[in-house]
């Protein structure tokens, strides 16, 4: 799926498939979870019926008119089966191109030291596969040895190539993409057919599209409108009778069809569609309609600050000893307590030893027991065969370990960590025991463009909040530079949550950006939650979106564009209603006309003829649906505006505008139509 191909537009091709799908469509079994489109559907039929046998129904004086509503209402119909399709059609155009790039290929599989070469469909979850330069990843699955590129734009169109690495939150690799240098040693994640490109094709093909609670609520309200609009035209005909008024079958099919919503009951599900569509044209994954529509109500969002705010690639850039200790002293024990350490940050450590040309004795550690980096301790280190046990970790954290077995903490390394932490890096205290050797500075930059977008957020209304592991001074230095409300730092996975339970408990709808495995609690309480693809495994399938341009930042348009999708429903609904009030006033005196001729000082519109003025109604009823296409495709347009403002602005422009097109509409049709009959 390149840029271009998404951002095509309608091609013929696609036209004509939407027309074949929309007679696809006609299937009663299908038309019936569309209950407006299916009252239309049983009238058409009904209608036919009439047409085909005037003799049986009685009805050979009215032959061409009858011919002329079944048409009408047929096309009625295929609109919005034509509306659903075109909708549907950029998805399937995506999973084509998807599924190109998801071809049988082979996979090295590791067995003992041994590999063996197999298609990559007999791959299973856990098995450990070797990829190397210029070959494709087999699948879904977390790097455990090694570091390369990857050129990652069958996915997301994006043809930078990006780092994959064992450890830390970069681990994670995606089937159909390719090394592009080095070599990986990756364990398999996911079992044949449920990897992210089937969900991704899954997802655009709109296969598991299911309606979302506002939808519902919409629909049930819809159905309301009709069995209401029902029983009125049924009970209609037998009143009309007692008066010796007689109605006929197709003119009172005519009049209930103009009064159903079928404006927006032909466009409800295309506007759905279309909605989670143009989230996909931003790189956005959305696993459900649902957290699309909840996006449109954010008030608060949370994000973690290392890989989300900042790029992530926290690295050693300076080691400054404190308590009289020496530099070699600190960077021999930071050198040792990072030997094992495969997070970015541990190895950032040896890298920088290397690059200072300094030594140290490695056999030190030999036999020793990793202590692995968890966001619980915020430390990382190995306990010596000797009996000594080395840390490096969050200053607060290593603090506290040293002060627990009775040591002293020396009086510079406050000024030393924050001097770093006022710069907005991370500094990371080395000891032993209870002696304390030193800070690591680890540096990271803040990703470019960061405040003007939380500026946007700040006046669509949404509160910002980063949530951070790190501490309180590295955490108010960056928060600061990226421009958000509030931040929390030293928070614990636990805490992240906590916060989000907090803002849900005053009602808010809170949103979650997060790329590693400790913010996957936090991501999956959020109502929305966005992961970075180049997040970890977890955190992206806690997530109900994935963002592949890894921006946090995007979590703007795709509040915009749930906004947008909610407006755009409301705004088609206010039209249709609206809409469907002016229709009466067009076929209720034609329909009587018909019966009392004397009655035509009802015909306020001055329309041709009764028949003529009712055809007129349908006509103007069936192609609104097409002429609202495009409308309900790209969504009405949204400016960043208070919420009370939008809603009187729409009401305003759809509502008057929905009752006053239908009579100019009708009476620009009758005025042609009149001609012919
Ligand atoms: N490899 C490591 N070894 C020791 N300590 C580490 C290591 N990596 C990070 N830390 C320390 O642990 C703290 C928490 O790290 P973590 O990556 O879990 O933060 P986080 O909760 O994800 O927050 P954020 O991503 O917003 O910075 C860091 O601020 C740092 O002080
Ligand atoms: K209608
Ligand atoms: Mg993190």
């Amino acid at each position: 799926m390149s840029r271009n191909e998404k951002n095509k537009t309608l091609s013929s091709a696609a036209v004509k498939r939407a027309i074949v799908d929309s007679f696809v469509k006609l299937n009663p079994v299908t038309m019936m979870k569309n209950p407006v489109m299916f009252v239309v559907e049983v009238g058409t039929v009904i209608v036919l019926l009439m047409a085909l046998f005037p003799n049986f129904f009685d009805s050979q004086d009215r032959i061409g008119f009858n011919v002329a509503v079944f048409f009408i209402l047929l096309f009625t119909v295929l609109f919005a089966g034509f509306a659903e399709a075109i909708a549907e059609g950029r998805g399937k155009a995506q999973a084509y191109s998807l599924k190109k790039s998801k071809q049988e290929m082979t996979a090295n599989k590791l067995m003992g030291s041994l590999i063996t070469v197999i298609s990559s469909t007999e791959l299973r979850k856990g098995d450990i596969v070797v990829v190397s330069q210029g070959e494709m990843i087999p699948g879904d699955g977390e790097v455990i040895e090694g570091l390369a590129s990857v050129d990652e734009s069958a996915i997301t169109g994006e043809s930078a190539p990006v780092i994959k690495e064992a450890g830390g939150d970069f681990n994670s690799v995606t089937g159909g993409t390719r090394v592009v240098s080095d070599s990986i040693k990756m364990r398999m994640t996911s079992e044949p057919g449920q990897s992210f490109i089937d969900r991704m094709i899954a997802l655009v093909e709109g296969a598991k599209r299911q309606k979302t609670p506002n939808e519902i609520a919409l629909n049930t309200l819809l159905f309301s409108l009709t069995i209401i609009f029902l029983i009125v035209v049924v009970t209609l005909a037998p009143i009309a009778n007692y008066l010796d008024i007689k109605l006929e079958v197709p003119v009172l099919i005519a009049l209930l069809v103009c009064l159903i919503p079928t404006t927006i009951g032909g466009l409800l599900s295309a506007i759905g569609i279309a909605g989670m569509d143009r989230v996909t044209k931003f790189n956005v994954l959305a696993m459900s309609g649902k957290a699309v529509e909840a996006a449109g109500d954010i008030n608060t969002m949370i994000l973690d600050k290392t890989g989300t705010i900042t790029f992530g690639n926290r690295m050693a850039s300076e080691l400054v000893p404190v308590g009289g200790n020496s530099i070699n002293q600190l960077s021999e024990w930071a050198a040792i307590s990072s030997i094992k350490d495969e997070t970015p940050e541990g190895r950032s450590v040896l890298e920088w030893m290397t690059k200072q040309g300094k030594s140290y004795d490695s056999t030190i550690a030999d036999g020793g027991e990793f202590i692995e980096f968890k966001a619980e301790t915020r430390m990382s280190g190995i306990d010596l065969l000797d009996g000594r046990h080395v840390r490096k970790g969050a200053v607060d954290a290593v603090k506290k370990w040293v002060a627990a077995q009775g040591g002293e903490i020396p009086s510079d390394l406050e000024q030393v960590s924050n001097t770093i932490a006022k710069l907005g890096g991370t500094p990371l205290a080395v000891a032993v025991d209870n002696k304390l050797y030193g800070v690591i500075y680890l540096k990271d930059t803040v990703k470019p463009g960061m405040k003007e977008r939380f500026d946007t957020l700040r006046e669509m209304g949404i509160k910002t909040i980063m949530c951070t592991g790190d501490n309180p001074l590295t955490a108010a230095t960056i928060a600061k530079e990226a421009g958000v409300d509030e931040f929390i730092a030293e928070s614990k996975p636990e805490d992240k949550i906590a916060v989000i339970r907090r803002e849900q408990a005053e009602g808010k709808m809170v949103a979650m950006t997060g790329d590693g495995t400790n913010d996957a609690p936090a991501l999956a309480q959020a109502d929305v939650g966005l992961a970075m693809n180049s997040g970890t495994i977890a955190a992206k399938e806690a997530a109900n979106m994935v963002d592949l341009d890894s921006d946090p930042s995007k979590i703007i348009e795709v509040v915009a564009i749930g906004k947008q999708l909610l407006m755009t429903r409301g705004a088609l609904t206010t039209f249709s209603i609206a809409n469907d009030i002016a229709k009466y006033f067009a076929i209720i005196p034609a329909m009587f006309m018909l019966a009392i001729p004397e009655m035509g000082a009802l015909n306020i519109m001055r329309l041709g003829s009764p028949l003529s003025a009712i055809l007129s109604a349908l006509i103007f009823n069936a192609i609104i649906i097409p002429l609202l296409i495009p409308l309900a495709i790209k969504g009405v347009k949204y400016k960043p505006m208070s919420g009370a403002r939008l809603l009187s602005r729409n009401v305003f422009i759809y509502g008057l505008g929905g009752v006053i097109v239908p009579f100019v509409g009708i009476k620009l049709i009758d005025l042609i139509v009149h001609v012919w009959i």
